[in-house]
Formats: structure tokens, sequence, C-alpha cells
């Protein structure tokens, strides 16, 4: 990963510097603060990051059919937006990758956040009244959303969103450790395996920054397909991706049990969990 100020003088200097695999490409000089280890404009000349780009499918079309299905089933519109919330980061973070422009790396970093407070609210409102709305965490949690926002647009430094968005992950981690050690202990397979699935993200996204020259050497010696196995940003999309999908459903098998629902998880094709629910049973 290379920071950069997206004033004139550093995007000159940033060209000069730039890694020899770097070509240019469609969308021009890349304007964005991060720019990822995945070489610009390899794959194609109108996509920059190409795996990173095609990665955030993951994040794009699994929690659409999430959200019809929450819809579906008549089960609170705050589910919805999770989903959906999901669905808007994947779309931004493509607009990212494929530009690398500043607009664009807004529309990825800030839902992050915004998606984040809603999956905060739903596994904090989980044990309330069905459909009840509590407007202080909502309040607290729009009131953070803004600074975020604000303190971002001024001071454009990447560190400052990551551990924005670093707190708000704990805030569910920890919440989601309450949950399944005192109140439902057999939800513990679901909430580990989403915990554990973000957290190995987490390390790849980590390798992917901390050795990227040693990476972009090895692809330029190896076949090409292990050129795209060894875009760690990208798997960090897929697994962040997936864990973020497993913990809306963790979420939402909490709530509906608590509201006496019935739920079970599913897996379409042998494969890909869902949530089903059944109306609670009549007395
Ligand atoms: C209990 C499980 C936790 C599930 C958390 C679910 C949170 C979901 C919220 C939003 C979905 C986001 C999915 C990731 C999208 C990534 C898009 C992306 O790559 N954006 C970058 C630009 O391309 C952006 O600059 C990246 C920022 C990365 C920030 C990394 C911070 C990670 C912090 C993890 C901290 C864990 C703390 C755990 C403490 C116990
Ligand atoms: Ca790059
Ligand atoms: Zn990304």
């Amino acid at each position: 990963m290379v920071t950069r100020t997206p004033s004139p003088d550093t995007r000159l200097l940033f060209s000069i510097m730039a890694p020899a695999a770097d070509r240019p490409g469609f969308w021009g000089q890349p304007t964005s603060t991060l720019d990822w280890c995945e070489e610009n404009y390899a794959v194609s000349f109108y996509i920059a990051e190409f795996w990173n780009t095609v990665s955030n499918l993951i994040m794009i079309l699994p929690p659409i059919y999430g959200a019809i299905q929450t819809v579906r089933d008549g089960l609170e519109i705050r589910y919805v937006f999770a989903y959906l919330g999901l669905t808007a980061v994947g779309i931004g973070s493509w607009c990212f990758h494929m530009t690398l422009q500043y607009e664009m790396q807004l529309l990825d970093e800030l839902p992050m956040i915004y998606s984040c407070c809603v999956f905060v609210y739903c596994l904090y409102e989980c044990f309330k009244q069905k459909s009840s709305m509590n407007y202080f965490p909502i309040v607290l949690l729009l009131v953070f959303s803004v600074l975020v926002t604000v303190v971002y647009l001024q001071w454009k430094e990447p560190v400052f969103h990551q551990v924005m968005y670093g707190i708000l992950v704990a805030c569910l981690v920890l919440r989601s450790v309450f949950i399944v050690t005192w109140v439902y202990p057999w939800l513990r397979p679901l909430s580990y395996t989403s915990l554990s699935v973000f957290m190995m993200g987490f390390l790849l996204w980590n390798i992917d920054n901390i050795f990227c020259d040693t990476l972009r050497e090895a692809r330029l010696r190896l076949p090409a397909v292990v050129g795209a196995v060894t875009q760690f940003h990208a798997w960090w999309h897929i697994l962040t991706g997936l864990g973020s999908y497993l913990h809306i459903l963790f979420s939402l098998y909490t709530r509906t049990t608590y509201l006496k629902h019935r739920p079970n998880v599913k897996f379409i094709c042998g494969v890909w969990p869902v949530i089903r629910v059944e109306p609670p049973k009549k007395k």
C-alpha cells in the first residue's frame, strides 16, 4: 500500500516514484490517498486494479439476495439496511479500485463506517421489543458517523479512517462474545466462524501492505495464475465480505431467536449459507 496526499505536487512526485509494474490507464493519474499493492492497469486498460475490483462481487450479490429474503420473510427493516449497507460498500469499493480516484475512495471508505454503525445498532438492540426504535443509540451512531465524515473530509489521513473502523469492529466483537458466552452459547460456531474469517482477511490485508515489494518481485517471475492468487487485498475483500455476511446471519439469528421466529441456517446449492425463518408458533 502506498499512501499519498492528493495535491498536484505530490501527484507529480508519485508519478516519478511509481513502481515500474504500474501502467497508465483509462481513468488517468490516480488521485486517491491510497494505492494498493496490485499493479495498476496490468490486466485491463479500463480497470486500474482488476483483481481488487472483481473480488467485490462477493460483497455485492449475496447481500442483495439476503435483503430480498428479509423483506419476503417480513423481518425488521434494520436487517435490510444491514444487507444493503454491505452491498453499498462493495459497489463503492468496486468504483474505487476500478478508477483509483479520490472521490471513489470516499465512496468505499465512508460506507464502511455507516454500514458498520447499522451492524452495531442491530447487535446492541437485539434483545428489545419487536419493531421498537431506540433513539439514543441511533443519535449516538449518527453523530459518530457525521463526525468521522467531517474530520476525514478535512484530514485526509487513511489511518484515521482505519482506527475509527477498527473501533466499530471491536464493539461488534465484544458484543458477539457477550451474546455467545452468556445468552445463546449454541451460536458460538456461527459467531466464531464469522470472526475468524474476518480476522484472516485482516491478516492478509497486512501481509499485502507489509510485503508488497516482495510480492511484486515474485509476480514478475511466476506464472500469471500465481499473480492472481497472490493479490491479498482481493482476498481481504473476499474474506471480510464473507465474514461481514456471516456476521449479519449471526445478528439476524440472535434477533429472530429472541423474537421466537425459529430461524434455521440453510445452504443454497449446498454451499452458500442463508437464514430461513418460520413464524412464531401460535399458543
Ligand atoms: C464479529 C465479526 C466482525 C464483523 C465485522 C463486520 C463489519 C462490517 C462492516 C462493513 C463491511 C466492510 C467490509 C470490508 C470492505 C473493505 C473495502 C476496502 O478494502 N476498503 C479499503 C479501500 O479499498 C479501505 O481503505 C480499507 C480499510 C481497512 C481498514 C482495516 C481496519 C481493520 C480493523 C480490524 C480491527 C479488528 C479489531 C478487533 C478487536 C478485537
Ligand atoms: Ca495499485
Ligand atoms: Zn479494497
